[in-house]
């Protein structure tokens, strides 16, 4: 039986998803980042063996970027990794070297006080469709990324066996915008009005479900475009589940989050106006 020599080996968390909001009178700021830890050290007998006294487990490692964020904060992101990677290497005998990488996804103030957009990402679009009966213009945007850090609570919902979720009266709300506009019959450009009424709605309404966020959106599209006859909402749930840190001697007053990216919630739902008879060609196709 031949043997075969362990080569380098690291081991980590990788991609841990924090958002770390702080709260204070004159509007919340927010800190979001993607955290990945890889240790290397003494690390060959849990390969060779499955000996795995000298393995700090890599939930411990998750646990420790949370739990810095709440005791230490998070300035800089240079100095936030350098703190994890001084604190993997000091406290474990058996760990001699961390690289910690941490990408930092930066957000705008939307209104100065809850409501931040991430910046990037954003598409505009527009499709025309056009035959011998008529043109129909629609316009659009895709992935306006939007978070607001209070003013949203969601309860009252449907509880049957296999209910777990927990009532909230306070929680992250946050979304990647998908919005299409079906224009009456002329061609015109009201992309920053439409635009504008989306960031408004979202960030004025004080909401009790994405689903009544939607509909918010969607009316203040109509009233701010005039020539805007339906409006159709695609809104992923970007869900944040607070971090319990009591097993850490932590307590977190809405301050630190984990940012799951799926499963998620997706609202979908269309609003026009009351006289609009729909005209479903553009959709379709
Ligand atoms: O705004 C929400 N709408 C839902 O339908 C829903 N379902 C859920 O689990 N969370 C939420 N949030």
């Amino acid at each position: 039986m031949p043997t075969f020599a362990l080569g380098h080996n690291q081991y980590g968390k990788a991609e841990t998803r924090i958002v770390r909001v702080t709260r204070g009178p004159g509007g919340d700021g927010l800190t979001d980042l993607n955290v990945s830890v890889a240790l290397r050290g003494d690390l060959a007998a849990s390969h060779l063996t499955g000996d795995n006294s000298a393995v700090l487990p890599t939930d411990t490692q998750k646990n420790t970027v949370y739990a810095f964020a709440r005791e230490h904060g998070i300035d800089d992101i240079e100095s936030f990794a350098t703190r994890l990677a001084r604190h993997f290497v000091g406290s474990q005998p058996s760990i001699h070297g961390a690289r910690v990488t941490v990408e930092q996804y930066p957000w705008q103030p939307v209104d100065g006080a809850h409501t931040f957009r991430r910046d990037g990402g954003e598409v505009r679009t527009a499709t025309v469709h056009h035959d011998a009966a008529r043109t129909q213009v629609v316009s659009g945007i895709t992935g306006l990324v939007l978070l607001k850090t209070t003013d949203s609570e969601f309860h009252g919902f449907v509880k049957d066996a296999y209910t777990t979720l927990p009532e909230t009266r306070d929680r992250i709300l946050a979304t990647s915008v998908n919005a299409t506009w079906r224009h009456d019959g002329a061609v015109r450009d009201d992309y920053a009005t439409a635009r504008a009424a989306l960031l408004d709605a979202f960030a004025g309404t004080y909401s009790l479900a994405l689903q009544q966020t939607l509909y918010a959106m969607g009316a203040a599209v109509l009233a701010a475009c005039p020539g805007v006859v339906e409006v159709k909402l695609s809104l992923p749930n970007r869900h944040h589940f607070l971090v319990d840190l009591a097993p850490f001697g932590l307590d977190n007053p809405n301050e630190v989050y984990y940012a799951a990216d799926r499963p998620y919630g997706l609202i979908e739902g269309t609003v026009r106006r009351d006289d609009d008879v729909a005209e479903e060609v553009v959709w379709s196709f």
